[in-house]
């Protein structure tokens, strides 16, 4: 079916139309549920909360590639109807679950739970039901995020769509679908700079998996940011610092600077501050996944030339912000699949420089950041492996101290490692900047202690530095004495 142009209506053609209750009793109590949603936004609404109120016995096994929101971060859970998820979660409630082994939790790098759904052995998909802003009878146009749908749809064998009247129908303006194929015949993507579009503006799917359309006008339960602190703006300011000399010193910075921001408070109040950053005649460019507030801060004051994502992760305002006027933020930001804004030869091509945060780092420079005390879940890893994996330069920015609490955020050894050593350039705290590229593990530690960490934990730092270097080793540890930097 030829997609209208413009898209002027969000039923198109002849569409299996049912209740929300309907949909939902059609998906087996053991069912496989693949979603849409990422960064809390673009989730399907209806046909959870129809499960989740469903009163039935249910032990499903939901995928989504990002956070999802309310509907199935918390009503689901609560519910006691996920067994098990994939690949990634926020709230309190599915924290919680994750944390008591109620839900079997695997945590995913998003970049690849495409192809681990499509071609690997991740998960048996029975069902995907994703949200949409209007529909075909083989097409639909995502909402406010894309994240691997297409990818869930393709490996689906049945189909759910909710189409989303609190969703404008101008977000079809900021969608770019590309399909990178299957392997070994997955070609090179065609995306040559940051704004190309080089797919459509909506997903296409055999109609023969099409069973049920559900019409809703539930809104999507947003992110909510915390107002970026004294610490933030110092971390921030030290971030600055860092890459204004970075991108006189780099070849590779001479024409253009893609940046790429981690999602959270810390991500967000980053990526806001940068607008201070002076890149002389240099383009400013965004290639990375989530467009948070801080972002449409940077567009609106004409900072950035481009913004390449996968999901519109902003709070009630800023979606307020960017619902009112989508057509001259579509100009700007081009969201993509997961497999495509977090692709490794897209992040390498364009040289990205990441900037992501973390519960933890290490004296040798490993990362974790996903597991407080090494052990309870926060969210998962997200897109920050894609990115520190991949990036030209890898940077870990967080506060060196964990606010009001008396936590040291940069600790002897970390026993949940996300990033490795060899992964992560720069570490940026409010104290200050250890860029630890080419230094043997022992020489970062000195460097991470006497440039990030916090004054109240630098001397005990220094004494166990001090300490274990009397030893033999390459990267010397007293195994005892970091796991009570755990507790
Ligand atoms: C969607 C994407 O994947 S975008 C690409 C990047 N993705 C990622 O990096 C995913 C993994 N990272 C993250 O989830 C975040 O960056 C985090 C959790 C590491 C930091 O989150 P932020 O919101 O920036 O910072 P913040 O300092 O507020 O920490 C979040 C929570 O973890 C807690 N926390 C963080 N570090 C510690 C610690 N060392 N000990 C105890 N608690 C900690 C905080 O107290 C806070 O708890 P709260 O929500 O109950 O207040």
């Amino acid at each position: 079916m030829t997609v209208p142009d413009p898209i002027s209506d969000r039923l198109n053609g002849s569409l299996p139309i049912t209740s929300a209750a309907e949909a939902a009793a059609t998906i087996a109590d053991d069912a496989t549920v693949l979603t849409s949603g990422f960064g809390s936004v673009g989730y399907p609404k209806a046909v959870p909360l129809a499960l989740a109120e469903s009163n039935r016995d249910l032990a499903l096994t939901l995928v989504s590639s990002g956070t999802a929101g309310e509907e199935i971060e918390v009503d689901l859970v609560e519910a006691g109807a996920l067994d098990r998820r994939f690949a990634f979660q926020s709230s309190a409630v599915a924290k919680r679950a994750s944390n008591d082994r109620s839900i079997a939790f695997s945590d995913r790098h998003v970049s690849g739970i495409g192809d681990e759904v499509q071609f690997g052995r991740l998960a048996d998909p029975d069902v995907a039901v994703v949200e949409a802003v209007a529909v075909g009878e083989d097409w639909f146009v995502p909402s406010t995020s894309l994240g691997q749908t297409p990818a869930f749809v393709e490996a689906t064998p049945e189909l759910v769509i909710e189409v989303n009247h609190a969703q404008p129908l101008e977000l079809a303006a900021i969608h770019d679908v590309y399909r990178p194929g299957a392997p070994p015949d997955r070609g090179p993507i065609p995306v040559e700079s940051a704004g190309d579009r080089v797919g459509e503006s909506v997903v296409r799917f055999d109609p023969e998996t099409l069973r049920a359309v559900v019409e809703t006008d539930r809104p999507d339960s947003t992110y909510t940011l915390r107002e970026p602190t004294a610490v933030d703006q110092a971390i921030a300011a030290n971030l600055r610092d860092f890459l204004a000399a970075e991108i006189e010193r780099s070849p590779a910075f001479t024409d253009a600077l893609h940046l790429q921001f981690g999602v959270g408070s810390v991500g967000n109040a980053l990526m806001g501050a940068i607008g201070d950053l002076d890149v002389g005649d240099r383009e400013l460019v965004y290639f990375g996944e989530v467009v948070q507030d801080g972002l449409l801060d940077l567009l609106d004051a004409g900072h950035l030339s481009a913004a390449s994502a996968t999901s519109l992760a902003l709070t009630e305002d800023g979606q307020q912000r960017l619902f009112a006027d989508i057509e001259r933020y579509a100009e700007d930001i081009v969201l993509r699949p997961t497999d495509v804004s977090n692709h490794p030869g897209l992040i390498d091509r364009f040289g990205v420089v990441g900037i992501n945060s973390a519960v933890e780092v290490d004296l040798f420079g490993n990362v974790n950041s996903t597991h407080i005390e090494s052990t309870r879940v926060v969210r998962g890893v997200g897109g920050s492996g894609d990115f520190f994996r991949n990036a030209l330069v890898s940077v870990c920015a967080l506060p060196s101290k964990l606010s009001g609490k008396n936590v040291s955020r940069v600790v002897p050894m970390t026993f949940h490692v996300d990033h490795t050593e060899h992964d992560v350039d720069v570490f940026v705290t409010e104290q200050g900047v250890a860029d630890v590229r080419g230094l043997a593990p022992v020489e970062r530690a000195e460097r991470i202690v006497e440039q990030c960490a916090h004054p109240d934990y630098k001397p005990e730092l220094r004494e166990y530095l001090e300490e274990v270097t009397q030893q033999h080793g390459h990267a010397p540890l007293d195994i005892e004495r970091a796991a009570d930097w755990q507790s």
